[in-house]
């Protein structure tokens, strides 16, 4: 009997830090205030952001791997380490003049970068402090 592929899950995790500050196009500077409260101060704050990237996919027979780790973290660092980490999100990151830096869009930001390069990205998950965390699988309701 053929051996029965598996599928399996990898996670790399990562950290940067970055700031922004809450504000909505869609609303006036009073709307944002009341939205977003001390995270729509003017001068912005800071995040230690830590980014956990899960991938699926067939475990290989022969190499016992989903992926190369060691290539995965290449392939972060490139295309998110370099254009996040001790930056301005609103100000360094074209995509966050149109969208607010909120944990989701950074989340979703995240993924449209990687699912270019990892076509069998699966999660991203992204906590901006301890307690708040997004999560997005590249899913969309239409
Ligand atoms: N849905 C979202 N809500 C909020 C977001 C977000 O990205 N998505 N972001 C913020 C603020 O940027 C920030 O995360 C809140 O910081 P803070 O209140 O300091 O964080 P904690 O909740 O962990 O702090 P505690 O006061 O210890 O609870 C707000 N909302
Ligand atoms: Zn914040």
């Amino acid at each position: 009997m053929a051996e029965r592929k598996r599928i399996g899950y990898i996670k790399r995790i990562e950290s940067f830090s970055a700031a922004h500050r809450l504000h909505s196009p869609f609303f006036t500077d009073e709307e944002n205030r009341a939205l977003y409260g001390k995270c729509n101060h003017e001068n912005g704050h800071g995040h230690n952001y830590k980014l956990e990237v899960t991938l699926k996919g067939e475990i290989d027979l022969k190499t016992g791997m989903v992926m190369n780790i060691a290539d995965l973290k290449v392939i972060i660092n490139e295309v998110i380490m370099k254009q996040l980490d001790h930056k301005n999100l609103d100000k360094d990151v074209p995509y966050f003049a149109n969208y607010p830096s909120t944990a989701e869009n950074i989340a979703v930001y995240i993924w449209d970068c990687l699912i270019e390069h990892l076509p069998i990205l699966y999660e991203v998950l992204l906590y901006e402090t301890d307690k708040n965390v997004a999560i997005y699988r590249g899913e969309t309701n239409n």
